[in-house]
């Protein structure tokens, strides 16, 4: 990564000098006045400004100065500008602050303490670029609510939107927390009977001999206990879609009725002699082994084709390239407005442990993690021991050298080419790869020029 620009807009030539060497570790740009200000300013965008107030032809007033930022903010809101001003311009210094300057420094400037307020500035202005970062995936997400920038995620939310709109019953197969429910809301969301009801039941939170009541509802006086008739959850979706999450842990004669149900399409209530017709659409999720189970005699075959005529695969999010720190700022974002704390920074540490931890729990662990450090975290920013996470085994997962070269090669290709939004040219120069290279590489692992 190259130098941070930062532009120095002073007409005393020996400050100028002075600022310059004094901040070696940006690339300073330097402007004597107004015009030129604004021309570095349009060539180098530079995050960061230190203005004079005295420029030529008022280096005594601070017309100019207050000109010049101005049209600093107007051209580039985002832009930190500090104001380094004579003691005896303090009031204009304020004046520019309430005009949008980021901060003022009296002169004599004091080297350690400028470079302070301009290395706390460059860090608000790069969180404030992230969070715009943040806000443009979420409004670009291929499905509501869904951050994601993992190719196989993308290929996911593609295969969602085709399916939503027919009528077909959907299987979602994904590992817990990984984001099955998200799924279903959006199949339910992108599909005709999105105006109508999205009813859910988790099949194993509830009690066996309770679970049937909860689905087809009972009539009063069923049992002991049904003082009153009560709906099922399929009664109550009629019109929408019912999610049936952790299907694998219904119990058997349960699964008949289902089965009679999903032929059929009426359901009885318990204690009911009438059948009543249901139009629902079904969406199941599990993340068992379902086949096995029927291998074991403990699914029902002919439910399991009745329930997977369309399967969708949900990726574990360890599988997931750049989504576990991309979701880790989207949570971050979330919960530090919603505990009404100042936007943290993650360290660097912190965010390569994201990267490498293993998310056996998947989104949700990674929104609890977030949760909770954004909630402990004492500081300003979010380190590595906030995080809490376990310290990771070794495991002797991968040692095979080829399949974790291709696996390296996959991930820093996809991840150049997101850092890039799939511009070829670009993606090269950022792995230092040829165009007809990265071209090759991309034929191997089956990535599009596009990025899905
Ligand atoms: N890609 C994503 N982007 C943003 N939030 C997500 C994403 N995936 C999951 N989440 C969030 O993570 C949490 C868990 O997701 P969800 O409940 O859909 O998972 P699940 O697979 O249905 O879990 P379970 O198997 O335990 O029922 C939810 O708060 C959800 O909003």
């Amino acid at each position: 990564m190259g130098k941070t620009k930062l532009l120095v807009v002073e007409d005393d030539a020996g400050l100028q000098k002075q600022l310059r060497w004094s901040f070696d570790e940006y690339e300073v740009i330097v402007a004597g006045d107004r015009e030129t200000a604004l021309a570095q300013l349009h060539r180098h965008q530079p995050p960061i400004v230190t203005l004079d107030l005295g420029l030529p032809p008022d280096p005594d007033g601070a017309n100019e100065g207050l000109a010049t930022l101005q049209q600093i903010l107007a051209l580039a809101p985002d832009t930190k500008v500090i104001i380094v001003s004579g003691n005896q311009q303090r009031s204009n210094a304020l004046k520019a602050v309430s005009l949008g300057a980021y901060d003022f420094h009296q002169k004599p400037f004091e080297p350690a303490t400028l470079a302070l307020v301009v290395a706390r500035a460059c860090k608000l202005h790069g969180m404030q670029q992230e969070n715009r970062r943040m806000l443009q995936i979420e409004a670009e997400s291929p499905l509501a609510g869904i951050v994601t920038r993992d190719p196989g995620m993308l290929r996911l939310c593609r295969g969602v939107e085709k399916v939503a709109p027919s009528s077909a019953t959907v299987m979602l197969l994904g590992e817990s927390g990984s984001g099955k429910e998200l799924v279903a809301r959006g199949l339910h969301r992108l599909g005709a009977r999105h105006e109508r009801r999205f009813v859910a039941i988790n099949c194993a939170a509830i009690p066996a001999d309770l679970l049937e009541s909860e689905l087809f509802g009972h009539e009063k006086g069923a049992f002991t206990g049904a003082g009153q008739q009560t709906l099922g959850k399929i009664e109550l979706a009629d019109g929408g879609t019912f999610f049936l999450d952790e299907i694998g842990d219904m119990a058997p004669s349960l699964q008949a009725k289902l089965l009679r149900f999903l032929q059929e399409r009426v359901i009885e209530r318990i204690g009911g002699r009438r059948e009543i017709p249901i139009d629902v659409r079904v969406v199941c999720a599990t993340h068992q082994d379902l086949a096995a189970m029927v291998s074991d005699g403990r699914f029902r075959e002919d439910l399991m084709y009745r329930l997977r005529e369309i399967v969708l695969e949900i990726p574990p999010l360890r599988k997931r390239v750049g989504d576990p720190a991309l979701l880790a700022h989207h949570f971050r974002n979330r919960f530090c407005q919603a505990e009404g704390r100042p936007l943290m920074a993650f360290s660097v540490d912190a965010i390569a442990a994201i990267e490498e931890y293993q998310w056996p729990g998947n989104v949700r662990e990674l929104e609890n993690c977030i949760k909770r450090s954004v909630i402990m975290s004492d500081g300003p920013q979010i380190g590595v021991d906030d995080l809490g996470l376990p310290v990771m085994e070794n495991t002797d997962a991968a040692i095979n050298l080829r399949e974790v070269r291709d696996a390296a090669e996959y991930k820093v290709m996809v991840m150049a080419l997101a850092r890039s939004d799939g511009n070829i040219v670009k993606a090269a120069h950022l792995l230092g790869v040829s165009r007809p290279t990265l071209y090759d590489l991309m034929h191997h692992h089956g990535v599009k020029a596009q990025l899905p």
